[in-house]
């Protein structure tokens, strides 16, 4: 048996193989070490090999769905080797095979998949030889959904890329190491399978045409070798053929709004920064009825879109499903068909993931009952879009969709139990008058109760015990038990089956001959269930296309109708799509953070062409950042389609979101917070036009003043001046308020606050102009600094303020070309600080009379530069 053991081992290579022996799936050598460490399994030994003890750890089938979650969620892959000989007719160990590998990226398994989110492979392909272009391809496949789709980008965007497709699993070719900073599990395989002429002919032979030019693809050759060698890596783990997979399609990155890695942290999309799931941009907006519209919610907010057409689309949709107009305004119909809806969206199963496992075999017979139940459910739904959907083109073209596949809910209704059990080994799974023959084996089962009544009453009556039952278990089968008092009362015919401490349990003749048929009855209306089911499968096939495009109109229907559910509840406006770059926002709301305190207070904003810059300032706590996130929050949710949390809105055309918030050092990635700070800020200079949004927040402040200042009031002009993009630029650095002074294109705003006796009140509110201090050492008391530490801290900051230490920096930006004049301005400055400064060390005001103090007041305004 070792010997067959470790021949499907090395058949396995690193995968952890699971070995299936009578009731248990074992792990031997390394695989057994690392499963009971990852498992938290008993480690024991079985045999030896060489005099050493072979370690083995064990899990049993029948909970292994759970321990594959556990492997798979920690990124580990599985191979399964299942028993595929009779073990009665087997000489030697019983034939085995792997039967199908289980990786974090390629799993189709209710059990194993999250409902919300997607799980897909991806394959990088990042050429050496000949890749004077630079460029890297990249597949992904999503096989719970049959969505496969390939790009190509820059080498050095491949990072932003992954973080955009976010796949569980990452394979690239075995001498090759690509850089990406995802989490995610990776897998090597043969460099060969992303060879050109391989990886062609291995996706001519899937799609079983002559040329791939049907999908539109040719301009992306790297990103097709991607694409054969991770079909080819994904079929191989799977038993079925990947027939669900019907076509590949290029998704072009310039389509969407582009976020790197950064930015989609920042803004706290689908998750915190601290890596949580919730409160999120989708946590908050996610009121889908069912996981596909939840997964379908998740890639729009990861893909906002360029174009306006689309988004004006989906924004009709949701203007209809609330009744109005979106051209004119005006009050179409009432609110309850959301309402209506959502309650029949809410009936729905995962319609996607039910197709796919139609399509790989592997659907489990409730899920076809729920199946049979949507779509018996369908044409309500369709009919309830009817009214909506004379308003928007896009709800009628889902409400076509919404029709089930011809004959599809006919035969599972004829074929499916009403309640199936959950699995087809237990029988009752399909419906009564399906099939003659199973309805026959199952009435010679069923048939026992009476016969079993008449038996006990025969024999009680024969014996004159009348004590006396007949009853059946699992284990013995059927049996007549008498108590022990009355065994001496038996015939002779009964022969004894089983003692008991009070009874004794006997057979008869006549019921042996009653058991033998009975169970194999059994046992062939099991065997008849299990070819029906196999049957229907394969009658289900034909309909897995229909049926995925019915799932998909469904989950688009149920993503619009939980945005336009969100936008009534709290009142968002459907944003007008501007032609040119501009973000115009009218009390706008931050969408996450109104929900967790008590009031919000709104904020407008204003940036355009001619307005591209605005310097915030405000003290700490005060809202900056909150009001930063909130624009750009706003501008991708109306790049989405989406409804926007304003009184009203008006957004242009957007490339790029580029954010650079917060500080955080990547010691994993030996960058301290200053580089990471410069390193973002380099690609914001690089890559940022007149279309993308900036959101820079207090850049600079990762080292020395002056150093921070200059960078941060450079990079800020660089941004108006060369790059013309749209920026909101939070500082603490009250020097870069004087550029809107100098510069055209850029505007001061600041948070308000204001003093009051028991301390500093945040009011929260965007207004004009510069702010007028920073209430750092306020804002420290509010937070519990040691009042003694508050103290000293104003005194140095009065002493610092009367020693006029930033006024420098003033002069150095008045004339950024002009260095000598520059510091002769600083100069000036601090000896007319300096004789200010004398000037009211020598006057004592308890001496002079009021005239002299007016006479000195004025001779002290004639000492200022
Ligand atoms: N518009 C608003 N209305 C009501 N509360 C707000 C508003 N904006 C922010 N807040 C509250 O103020 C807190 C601090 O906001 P935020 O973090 O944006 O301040 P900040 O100015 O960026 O501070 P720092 O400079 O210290 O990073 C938020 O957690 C939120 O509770």
């Amino acid at each position: 048996m070792m010997q067959q053991y470790l021949r499907l081992k090395a058949e396995a290579g690193p995968l952890l193989l699971l070995y299936r022996m009578g009731d248990f799936y074992e792990m031997f050598y390394e695989d057994a070490e690392r499963g009971a460490r990852l498992l938290n399994l008993t480690l024991t030994r079985r045999g030896s090999s060489n005099g050493v003890p072979i370690p083995m750890a064990g899990v049993p089938f029948h909970a292994a769905e759970q321990y594959l979650a556990k492997l798979v969620a920690a990124g580990v892959s599985v191979a399964i080797c299942e028993q595929i000989g009779d073990p009665a007719t087997s000489k030697g160990p019983v034939e085995r095979k792997i039967v199908r590998i289980v990786t974090p990226g390629t799993l189709t398994d209710e059990a194993l998949l999250p409902a919300k989110a997607d799980r897909c492979v991806a394959a990088v392909f990042v050429p050496t030889k000949s890749n004077k272009s630079g460029r890297a391809g990249l597949a992904w496949l999503n096989l719970a959904s049959g969505e496969f789709k390939i790009s190509e980008c820059a080498a050095d965007a491949l990072d932003s890329e992954l973080h955009r497709i976010e796949p569980a699993e990452v394979i690239f070719a075995e001498d090759s190491q690509p850089s990406f900073t995802l989490s995610c599990a990776t897998t090597r395989v043969p460099s060969w399978h992303f060879e050109a002429e391989q990886a062609q002919a291995h996706l001519l032979k899937h799609f079983n045409t002559q040329s791939l030019s049907g999908y539109d693809i040719d301009d992306l050759p790297i990103a097709i070798c991607a694409a054969g060698a991770l079909l080819r890596y994904a079929g191989r783990t799977q038993t079925q053929t990947l027939s669900h997979i019907q076509s590949l399609s290029a998704d072009r990155a310039s389509q969407y709004v582009l976020m790197d890695p950064a930015t989609r942290r920042n803004l706290e999309l689908t998750r915190t920064i601290s890596g949580e799931e919730a409160p999120t941009l989708l946590s908050i907006v996610d009121g889908c009825c069912t996981p596909m519209g939840s997964r379908l919610l998740r890639r729009w907010i990861h893909h906002p879109l360029r174009d306006n057409a689309p988004v004006l689309a989906r924004q009709t949709a949701i203007a209809a499903l609330l009744g109005t107009n979106q051209k004119r305004g005006e009050l179409l119909h009432a609110v309850p068909v959301l309402q209506a809806l959502r309650t029949g969206l809410d009936r729905l199963p995962d319609l996607e993931r039910i197709a796919t496992r139609i399509a790989l075999l592997s659907v489990r017979p409730r899920e076809l009952a729920s199946l049979r139940d949507a779509l018996g459910a369908l044409p309500e739904l369709q009919k309830q879009l009817e009214t909506a959907s004379r308003q928007s083109e896009r709800l009628n073209a889902l409400a076509t969709y919404l029709c089930p596949p011809e004959g599809l809910h006919a035969l599972l209704a004829r074929a499916i139990a009403e309640e199936p059990s959950a699995q087809v080994r237990d029988g009752g799974v399909i419906a009564t008058g399906m099939d003659a023959e199973l309805d026959e084996l199952r009435s010679i089962s069923s048939d026992n109760g009476t016969y079993l009544l008449e038996l006990e009453a025969r024999e009680r009556a024969r014996t004159g015990i009348s004590t006396l039952r007949v009853e059946f278990n699992r284990v013995h089968g059927f049996f007549i038990e008498v108590s022990r008092a009355q065994s001496d009362k038996v015939p002779e015919d009964y022969r004894r089956r089983q003692t008991l401490k009070n009874a004794e349990r006997y057979i008869t003749p006549e019921l042996k001959i009653w058991e033998d048929k009975v169970l194999s009855a059994q046992d062939r209306s099991l065997a008849r269930e299990k070819w029906l089911f196999d049957q229907l499968l394969e009658q289900l096939l034909p309909s897995v296309n229909a049926l995925a495009g019915c799932a998909s109109a469904c989950a688009e229907l149920d993503t619009l109708v939980a945005l336009a559910h969100h936008a009534q509840l709290h009142e968002w406006v459907s944003p007008q799509l501007l032609e040119h770059a501009g973000i115009d926002i009218e009390s706008g709301r931050h969408p996450v953070v109104e929900r967790s305190i008590e009031r919000f207070t709104p904020n407008s904003c204003v940036l355009n062409a001619q307005r591209s810059l605005l310097v915030i300032t405000g003290p700490n706590m005060g809202g900056k950042s909150t009001y930063m996130r909130q624009v750009a929050l706003i501008a991708l949710l109306a790049r989405i389609g989406s409804f926007v949390p304003a009184r009203r809105a008006a957004i242009g055309p957007l490339d790029r979101i580029f954010t650079r918030i917060g500080a955080a050092d990547d010691l994993a990635g030996g960058r301290s917070t200053f580089m990471m700070e410069m390193t973002e800020a380099a690609a914001t200079l690089a890559s940022s036009t007149s279309q993308s949004l900036v959101l820079m927040d207090e850049i600079g402040r990762g080292t020395s003043t002056y150093d921070g200042l200059a960078l941060a009031w450079s990079i800020a002009q660089r941004l108006v001046t060369h790059n013309r993009a749209l920026t909101l630029f939070a500082t603490h650095y009250f020097e870069i308020t004087r550029m809107p002074a100098e510069q055209t294109n850029t505007a001061n705003v600041h948070l308000a606050a204001a003093e009051s006796p028991t301390g500093i009140v945040f009011l929260h509110e965007v207004k004009d102009g510069p702010a007028s201090r920073s209430y750092g050492i306020q804002v420290a008391q509010r937070a519990g600094v040691p009042a003694a530490v508050i103290r000293h801290a104003a005194r140095e900051l009065e002493r610092l303020e009367s020693q006029g230490a930033p006024t420098p920096q003033l002069g150095l930006f008045a004339q950024p070309n002009e260095p000598a004049a520059m510091l002769a301005e600083a100069a000036q400055d601090q000896a007319a600080q300096e004789l200010l400064r004398q000037a009211l060390a020598e006057l004592d005001p308890d001496t002079l009379s009021p005239r002299e103090a007016l006479d000195a007041l004025y001779q002290l305004k004639n000492l200022l530069p």
